[in-house]
């Protein structure tokens, strides 16, 4: 992990950070390849893919309603409490998402606009299964996508070596109202759901989380689908001060960089004993942490920033545009530094918001732009799985009111058959 004044980070280690996860060719050759094969050989491919990535012997793509059942069944009736809990606060918060159906506006009168807001129909899922089990992100796609009112939403995931979804993950289907699950992970999911094969159907738009491969599938398959965003390994940037606790900064650097060895955490705070207290916290819970192998390969990727005052801390996590920032700051400065964020997936405000709150059960969308993709695409949220279009009712005292500038506009363009569309309508 590096640890330095942010002043005497070298450019190299700047770009780095700022370039993060992007321009993916090491995996660009590898993920065509896949894409290619699923688009010919179809469930063939993906059956083979399912031996080869995840050890997992298949015979059939599609869990059946028997496997859902028996999972739910096998599961503690108290973890099942807590995922209803998950769900019924990201299913309200996103239902708060929704915007008006249908509304109308009178232009001028005789000139009636309005706008319809309706679901997309068909959604796929993709639910991450490949360093850890992701049910948490089948509550954080599919449930907004039915608050939507999306009429099919299918999930894709790895299967386990032994050929089985994580019961969880079904429950979490089941509690969500998925209409199919398909165990397939990695870019062949990716393809499939953009493709279609013989089992799993093409979808309008694909949305979800996953490692450097399933994104860059996401970003190559977007001639044939829409998709959310590139998600791909959780970030987290973190400005704090001595507000802060160390031991509960170097948790939340580790919450993040346990999730992939590409996973990226920083701290920038102007608090030299802060920063140098972090650090020792962080090589401290490093050594007793179950997944320290992944941890250790993510904190090499991440950095502890001393800065000469919280605007530059401020100015930099604009620059770096993090999936998760966390601000953990005196409170007299909380909403300052708030109000001067222009770059970040979500927010999260004060010593007791960490991101695994927002992971699980507060409520917000866990699924984020990462490697600095904020700067242009919002979090996934109810208008993700959404499309309108425009209406407009127009009576001939109406059509009178612009007559004439769309006459004169036409003929301008030189587009003469608009502008007799219009004449035509009061020839006497
Ligand atoms: N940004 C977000 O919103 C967000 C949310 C949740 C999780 N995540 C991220 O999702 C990711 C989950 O990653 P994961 O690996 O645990 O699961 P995953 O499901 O994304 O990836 C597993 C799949 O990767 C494929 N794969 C693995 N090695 C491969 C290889 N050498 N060649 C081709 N394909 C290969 C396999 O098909 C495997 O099934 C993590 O990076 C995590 O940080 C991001
Ligand atoms: N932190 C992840 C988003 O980057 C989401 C997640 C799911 N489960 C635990 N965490
Ligand atoms: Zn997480």
């Amino acid at each position: 992990m590096i640890f330095k004044n942010l002043s005497e980070l070298s450019d190299s280690d700047l770009n780095q950070m700022l370039s993060r996860g992007k321009g993916l060719a090491d995996v660009g050759s590898a993920v065509d390849a896949i894409l290619e094969n699923v688009k010919t050989n179809g469930d063939t491919a993906i059956l083979e893919y399912a031996k080869q990535f995840d050890k997992a012997d298949l015979k059939t793509l599609a869990v059946t309603p028997a496997e859902t059942e028996e999972a739910i069944a096998s599961l503690d009736p108290t973890l099942m409490k807590h995922l209803r809990q998950a769900a019924e606060n990201i299913r309200r918060f996103h239902a708060a998402q929704l915007p008006k159906e249908i509304w109308y506006i009178e232009e001028t009168p005789g000139i009636v606009l309005g706008q319809k807001t309706i679901p997309l129909s068909k959604v796929g899922c993709y639910v991450p299964g490949g360093r850890a089990s992701y049910p948490s992100t089948v509550l954080m796609t599919a449930l907004p996508a039915k608050v939507a009112g999306v009429s099919e939403v299918i999930v894709c995931t790895p299967a386990r070596a032994d050929g089985t979804v994580h019961p969880l993950t079904l429950a979490a289907c089941r509690i969500a109202g998925v209409d199919k699950i398909f165990k397939t992970g990695g870019a062949q999911a990716i393809a499939a759901m953009a493709y279609g094969t013989e089992s799993i159907p093409q979808v309008d738009k694909i949305v979800g989380p996953g490692n450097v491969f399933v994104t860059y599938a996401k970003m190559k398959v977007r001639e044939e689908v829409e998709i959310d965003f590139p998600a791909g390994p959780s970030e987290v940037l973190i400005i704090a001060d001595d507000f802060a606790d160390p031991k509960m900064t170097a948790s939340d650097i580790l919450a993040q960089a346990e999730h992939d060895p590409n996973s990226v955490s920083v701290l920038v705070t102007p608090s030299e004993k802060f920063a140098k207290a972090t650090m020792s916290e962080v090589e401290k819970q490093t050594e007793t942490a179950k997944r320290k192998e992944i941890i250790e390969a993510s904190l090499k990727n991440s950095a502890i920033l001393l800065t000469k005052n919280m605007d530059e801390c401020i100015e930099f996590s604009n620059k770096f545009g993090p999936e998760h920032l966390q601000i953990m700051v005196d409170p007299q400065i909380e909403d300052s530094v708030l109000n001067q964020i222009q770059n970040a997936g979500s927010v999260f405000v004060g010593n007791y918001a960490p991101v695994p709150a927002g992971d699980y059960a507060s409520g917000t969308n866990h699924v984020l732009p990462t490697s600095g993709y904020v700067r242009m695409y919002s979090g996934l949220n109810t208008a993700h799985f959404l499309k309108s279009f425009t209406i407009q009712r127009i009576s001939k005292e109406g059509l009178s009111e612009i007559k004439d500038a769309v006459i004169d506009l036409a003929e301008t363009e030189g587009l003469f058959e608009h502008a007799e569309a219009i004449r035509k309508r009061f020839d006497e």
